[in-house]
C-alpha cells in the first residue's frame, strides 16, 4: 500500500481561505441586522401586529445570517496531487462505484449508459474497479442499454485511455471535433468511436418503442410479468474482468441490481436502493471504498478517483484515518445552477473548514468501514485497526446476524470489510448470485440494523445529509476537493414544476431530519458534532422554515401601503434596512462575478430563491405534519432528467456557448396548473394592488396640494423590489402556453388577493 516515508511530498493538501475583509463584512452585516432588530423593539408599540410580525420575521433573518457568518468563518478545500500517487503507492486499494436509476422514462437510458461508460473508463486500475447498476424501474430497456453499453465499453475504455481522452461520457466527448491538427490515426480512431456510439443509440433508440427483442433472448426471462413495484431481485453480472490480455482486461467488473419490491413493503426510495448495492457489492468485491452518483452525473475528469485516493491514502500515511468521505462539488453542464455553484462556493468550502463538506448525494467516495456504523472511538491510535472493545462489539457471532441481517456471506464479508481484508480473490462474481438474491429481499433488512445506524439512512428524503449526519455524529470529518474542470457534471430541471417538485422534496425531506433523533440539535450535545458543524447542519435543514418569514416579507410591504400603516419607520430605522438591502444585493453579487457569472444570472438567481421559498418549499411544511400526524408519507419524487441531441457542428450552426449549455432554454419561468405557482401569483397581485392604490393616492394628493407627502414612499419601493423578485409570474401573467399562469391558478389567486386587500383596507374602519 503507501509508502509511509514522510520525506516525500504529501499527497494532498489541506488550503485555507480565510480572507479577513470577507469576515469584516460578514460582521458589519450581522451588527446592522442587530442593531435593526434593537430599533424595532425601541420603537414597538402595544398591539402594533405589523410590528411584531416584522420583528419575528427579521429575528429570523438575522439567525441565518449569524449562521452563515460562523460557517463561513474559516473556509478551506484539498488539493490532491494525483500524479505523486505512482510512485508513493505500488498497490492501489479497489472501489466499488454505484449509479442509481429509478425510472426509464424520466432517467433516459441512453443518459444511464453514458453515465457508466464515464465511469467504467476513469482512469484507475481496471481490475480495482466495479461499477454496480441499481434500477429500481425493473426496466427491460436498461437492462437491455447497459448490456449494448458494455460491449461499446469494450472499445471506448481502450480508447479513452489510449488518447487520454478527459470527458469519457460520450455524448458530451462528441460534442466538439478535435482540432484537425490531431494525428490522422487519432482521427481515424475517433471517427470510428463516434459511428460505433451513433449506433449504440440507435439500438436503444429502437428498442425504446419496440419490445420484440424481450422474447427473443433468454436473458430477459427474468422481466417477463414485472411491474417496477412488485417483482423479485434481479441481478445480473454483464461483465466480469477476469484479466485475460488485449483491451477486455480495461474494462471493470459490471453489475445490474434490481432488488426486490412487493406493494406491502416501503423501499425506503434511494436509500434503500443504495443499501442493496451496499450489501451485494459486499459480497462480490468488497472494496474499501465506494464511489456513488445519480444516473445523470457523469465523471468529467478522468482522474477523480485517483483524486480522492490522495486524500484517504495521505490520511493513512499520517495515521490520522478520520476522514469517513470525500466530496465532490455537484456541478452542471446546463445554467440552471449557477446559485447553487455560488452556495457550494461558499457555505460549501466554509462547512469543509469545519469538520467537513456535508454529503450531497452524489459525486462522493465513502470508507465502507464507515457505512458499517463504526465510530473514530473504535479505532485503535494507529488510524486502522478496530480497538479491542470495538473488536468484541462488532464481531461477535451474533451481533453480526443481528445487525447485518442472516445472509453468512454478508456476515464474512462484513468482518472482512471491518478488519480491512478483502474477499478471497479466487472467486468468480457469478458464484455469488445466489447470496446476492438474498440480501437483495424485501424483508431482509427487517429487524436489522440497515437504515438505522448502518449504510444508508431511512427515514428523509433527503437521505444524503441525513447520513452525513449520522457520519459526523460519530466523529468522522470529510473532505471537499473541487478541481477544475468540475470532476462531475449532471442536469438540473429548469425554472418551472420540476423544480418546485424536487425543491419541495429537499425542504420536507430536511425538516425530517431536523425533527428525528438524529437532530443537530441533539447531536452536539450527546454526540461527537462539533458546534459550528451542527449550524452548518441547522443553516440547510431550516430551508423549509424559511418560507414563513420570507413570505410574510413578501406581503407585509403591500399590507402596510393598503393599511397606511409604516413597515420601514423613518429614521435610523430606514438607514438601517437600505444600508443592508444595499450591502446585501452588492456582497451578493460580487460573490457571483467573482465566480465568473454574470449580473443577469444573479438577479435570476436572488429571484428564483424567493420563488424558490414561497412556492415550493412553503410545502414541504404539511408534508412533514402529515407524515408526523401518521396521515401520510413523504414522497421522493423523481426530477426528469432530459439528454441533449447531440449535433455536428454543420447541422446546428450554433455556437459553442449553446452546445455547451444543452439544456439551456429561453430563461422563462414554466407553470402548470399545480398548486406550487398559487403562493408566487398572490404575492405578485397583492403587491401590484397595492402600487396601484399607492399611485391614486399620490396622484390626488398631487392634485389638490402641488406636493404629495412620502409617507408609503419606503413601502411602495419594498413593493417593488418584490415585483421585481417575483418577475416571472409578471411576465406569466401575458404568456401562453407552458409559458403562462393558468386560468384557474390566476383566478384562485386574484380572489384571495381581493380579500386580502379587504382585509387590509377594513381595518381602517375601526
Ligand atoms: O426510489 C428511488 C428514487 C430515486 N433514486 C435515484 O436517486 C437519484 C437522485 O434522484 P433525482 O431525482 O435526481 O433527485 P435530485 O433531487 O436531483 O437528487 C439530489 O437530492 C437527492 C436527495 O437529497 C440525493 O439523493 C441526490 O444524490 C441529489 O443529487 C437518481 O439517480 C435516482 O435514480 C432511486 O434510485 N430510487
Ligand atoms: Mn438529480
Amino acid at each position: 500500500m503507501a509508502g509511509s516515508s514522510s520525506s516525500l511530498p504529501p499527497l494532498c493538501e489541506k488550503i485555507s481561505y480565510k480572507n479577513y475583509f470577507l469576515r469584516a463584512v460578514d460582521l458589519t452585516i450581522l451588527g446592522l441586522l442587530f442593531s435593526l432588530l434593537l430599533h424595532r423593539i425601541l420603537l414597538m408599540k402595544q398591539s402594533d401586529n405589523v410590528c411584531v410580525v416584522a420583528f419575528l420575521c427579521e429575528s429570523f433573518f438575522t439567525f441565518v445570517w449569524l449562521i452563515i457568518t460562523f460557517i463561513k468563518w474559516s473556509p478551506a478545500e484539498y488539493k490532491p496531487y494525483p500524479d505523486r500517487l505512482d510512485e508513493r503507492v505500488h498497490d492501489l486499494p479497489s472501489v466499488d462505484m454505484f449509479l442509481t436509476t429509478a425510472d426509464p422514462v424520466k432517467e433516459p437510458p441512453i443518459l444511464v449508459v453514458n453515465t457508466v461508460l464515464s465511469l467504467l473508463a476513469v482512469n484507475y486500475p481496471a481490475n480495482k474497479l466495479a461499477c454496480y447498476v441499481s434500477d429500481d424501474g425493473c426496466s427491460p430497456l436498461t437492462y437491455f442499454s447497459l448490456k449494448e453499453a458494455s460491449k461499446f465499453a469494450k472499445i471506448w475504455v481502450p480508447f479513452c485511455k489510449k488518447y487520454n481522452v478527459r470527458v469519457r461520457a460520450p455524448f458530451r466527448y462528441f460534442l466538439n471535433r478535435p482540432a484537425a491538427t490531431e494525428s490522422s490515426e487519432f482521427s481515424k480512431d475517433w471517427d470510428m468511436m463516434k459511428r460505433e456510439y451513433e449506433k449504440l443509440c440507435r439500438k436503444v433508440e429502437d428498442a425504446t418503442g419496440d419490445s420484440h427483442w424481450l422474447d427473443a433472448d433468454d436473458d430477459f426471462e427474468a422481466f417477463s410479468n414485472t411491474k417496477p413495484n412488485d417483482h423479485s431481485t434481479i441481478v445480473k453480472v454483464v461483465w466480469e474482468n477476469k484479466g485475460g490480455v488485449g483491451d477486455e482486461k480495461e474494462v471493470p467488473h459490471f453489475v445490474y441490481i434490481s432488488r426486490e419490491k412487493r406493494p406491502k413493503y416501503f423501499h425506503n426510495y434511494k436509500a434503500g436502493a443504495m443499501n442493496v448495492l451496499v450489501r451485494v457489492s459486499g459480497l462480490m468485491t468488497n472494496a474499501p471504498y465506494m464511489l456513488n452518483v445519480d444516473c445523470d452525473m457523469y465523471v468529467n475528469e478522468a482522474d477523480v478517483v485517483r483524486q480522492a485516493m490522495c486524500i484517504f491514502l495521505q490520511n493513512s500515511i499520517s495515521n490520522s484515518n478520520n476522514c469517513a468521505f470525500v466530496q465532490y462539488p455537484q456541478d452542471f453542464y446546463d445554467s440552471n445552477a449557477d446559485e447553487l455553484a455560488v452556495l457550494q462556493s461558499y457555505i460549501g468550502r466554509g462547512v469543509a473548514g469545519i469538520q467537513g463538506s456535508i454529503y450531497a448525494g452524489s459525486g462522493c467516495l465513502h470508507t465502507r468501514r464507515v457505512m458499517y456504523g463504526i465510530s473514530l472511538d473504535d479505532l485503535e491510535d494507529d488510524g486502522r485497526s478496530l480497538s479491542s472493545v470495538a473488536t468484541r462489539n462488532y464481531l461477535a457471532e451474533e451481533n453480526l446476524a443481528r445487525e447485518f441481517g442472516n445472509s453468512k456471506e454478508m456476515v464474512t464479508s462484513v468482518v472482512n470489510a471491518l478488519q480491512r481484508k478483502s474477499n478471497p480473490q479466487h472467486s468468480s462474481l457469478t458464484d455469488f448470485l445466489e447470496a446476492a438474491q438474498e440480501v437483495g429481499h424485501c424483508d431482509y433488512e427487517n429487524q436489522t440494523s440497515w437504515g438505522k445506524t448502518i449504510g444508508w439512512l431511512y427515514g428523509s428524503t433527503t437521505e444524503d445529509v441525513h447520513t452525513s449526519l449520522g457520519i459526523h455524529s460519530r466523529g468522522w470529518t470529510s473532505s471537499y476537493i473541487s478541481p477544475d474542470p468540475p470532476a462531475f457534471l449532471g442536469v438540473m430541471p429548469s425554472g418551472g414544476p420540476e423544480a418546485m417538485v424536487q425543491q419541495r422534496r429537499w425542504a420536507a425531506g430536511l425538516l425530517e431530519v431536523l425533527f428525528n433523533k438524529r437532530s443537530p440539535l441533539i447531536g452536539v450535545f450527546f454526540g461527537k458534532l462539533r458546534f459550528r458543524q451542527s449550524l452548518a447542519y441547522l443553516y440547510i435543514l431550516t430551508w423549509g422554515l424559511r418560507s414563513i418569514p420570507e413570505l410574510f416579507y413578501c406581503l407585509l410591504p403591500a399590507y402596510c401601503l393598503l393599511h397606511t400603516s409604516a413597515l420601514f419607520p423613518k429614521g435610523v430605522y430606514l438607514g438601517i434596512i437600505v444600508t443592508l438591502v444595499g450591502m446585501h444585493c452588492l456582497y451578493t453579487l460580487w460573490e457571483f462575478m467573482s465566480l465568473g457569472f454574470s449580473i443577469q444570472s444573479w438577479f435570476v438567481s436572488q429571484s428564483f430563491w424567493r420563488i424558490k421559498s414561497t412556492c415550493s418549499w412553503l410545502f414541504g411544511i404539511p408534508d412533514i405534519i402529515l407524515k408526523f400526524l401518521g396521515i401520510s408519507e413523504t414522497v421522493f419524487v423523481v426530477t426528469k432528467k432530459t439528454m441533449p441531441e447531440i449535433r455536428s457542428e454543420s447541422e446546428s450552426g450554433k455556437s459553442q456557448q449553446e452546445d455547451d449549455c444543452p439544456n439551456q432554454n429561453s430563461g422563462k419561468f414554466e407553470f402548470d396548473g399545480s398548486f406550487y405557482f398559487l403562493p408566487g401569483t398572490f404575492i405578485i397581485f397583492v403587491n401590484l394592488a397595492a402600487l396601484v392604490g399607492f399611485s391614486v393616492d399620490l396622484l390626488q394628493q398631487l392634485s389638490y396640494s402641488h406636493g404629495g407627502s412620502s409617507s408609503g414612499m419606503a413601502e411602495a419601493c419594498g413593493c417593488v423590489l418584490v415585483v421585481m423578485l417575483f418577475h416571472p409570474f409578471l411576465m406569466g401573467m401575458f404568456e401562453k402556453g407552458k409559458y403562462g399562469i393558468p386560468l384557474s391558478t390566476l383566478s384562485i389567486a386574484a380572489f384571495l388577493a381581493v380579500l386580502f386587500v379587504v382585509f387590509s383596507l377594513g381595518k381602517l374602519v375601526y
